[in-house]
């Protein structure tokens, strides 16, 4: 069978972030692409000039076209905007059983701009994470999902398993925007707490880091490997793609997408 995994998220014209950087990861890693539009946004790696949301009917319907008909392995979700489309990704995930689930709780653009209106916090929180086989945010996302101040591990900790006791089957908490010698991630599931650790790279070329994180979990997922090897995979393939980031563009540049299949072994 070929392994076939969806995308639920913005489009980010510059090609680091969003579905650009979902479909490149899922192609790298031999997985069959999909995508249902949230959102297009006008952006490049200096930051977002605009953004326009679809109704939340067109995202349920797209994500109704490839479920009934290719059929979805492995989900993700990315920038989801608002609560409107939160609610419609929510049944219609629901609906058509897609139960590897990854939702990467994209609230703010590196830049500043604001990707999720601040009163879609509650709705993410009460219809999706429930549904999820993992969630993914950052330390200032999952700041915001528990209303915890996170500054060592142990807050690292305490705020995975708030996100699980939310109804998450499982959580990584991202490390990527700390300032030691390694950028660590936390995952939990509810039993074992994991720490995933790489040496952390000193550039400015991260835009995108979070959605290719998530994106590598999915596709990993839709070819078969249990929870904790595709958060493994994941890693290997974000730290090779921040390695070998590429100096486009003014501001943050995006990682390299094919690092990983190029470069991991040497
Ligand atoms: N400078 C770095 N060097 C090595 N790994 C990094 C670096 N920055 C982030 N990472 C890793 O990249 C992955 C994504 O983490 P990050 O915290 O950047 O996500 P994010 O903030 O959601 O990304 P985005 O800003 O794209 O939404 C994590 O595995 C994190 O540890
Ligand atoms: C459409 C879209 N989705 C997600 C992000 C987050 O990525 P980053 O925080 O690296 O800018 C983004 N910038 N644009």
């Amino acid at each position: 069978m070929v392994p076939r995994a969806l995308t639920i998220a913005g489009s980010d014209s510059g090609g680091g972030a969003g579905i650009q950087a979902d479909l490149k990861t899922f192609q790298e890693l031999g997985a069959f692409g999909m995508t249902a539009l949230t959102a297009v946004t006008a952006q490049n790696t200096l930051g977002v000039s605009g953004v326009w949301p679809l109704p939340p009917d067109a995202v349920a319907k797209q994500i109704e076209a490839v479920a009934t008909d290719i059929g979805v392995d492995a989900a993700k979700t990315g920038m989801l905007f608002d609560s409107a489309i939160i609610e419609a990704v929510a049944e219609a995930v629901r609906r058509h059983g897609i139960e590897k689930l990854v939702v990467d709780p994209v609230m703010i653009a590196k830049g500043g701009a604001p990707l999720l209106k601040a009163d879609a916090v509650e709705a993410l929180r009460r219809r999706l994470l429930p549904q999820a086989l993992l969630v993914t945010p950052n330390i200032p996302e999952a700041e915001a999902l528990t209303g915890l101040a996170i500054r060592t591990r142990a807050d690292m900790e305490k705020a995975a398993r708030a996100i699980v006791a939310m109804g998450a089957k499982a959580v990584v908490v991202k490390g990527g925007h700390g300032d030691g010698e390694t950028a660590d991630d936390l995952f939990y599931d509810g039993a074992r707490v994991e720490v995933l650790s790489a040496p952390r790279v000193a550039t400015r070329n991260t835009h995108g880091t979070g959605c290719t994180f998530s994106a590598a979990v999915t596709a990993a997922l839709a070819k078969g490997e249990d929870l904790l090897d595709a958060v493994r995979i994941g890693k290997a393939f974000i730290t090779a793609a921040i390695r070998e980031a590429l100096n486009l563009g003014g501001g943050h540049g995006p990682t390299n997408h094919w690092a990983y299949r190029t470069k991991s072994g040497s």
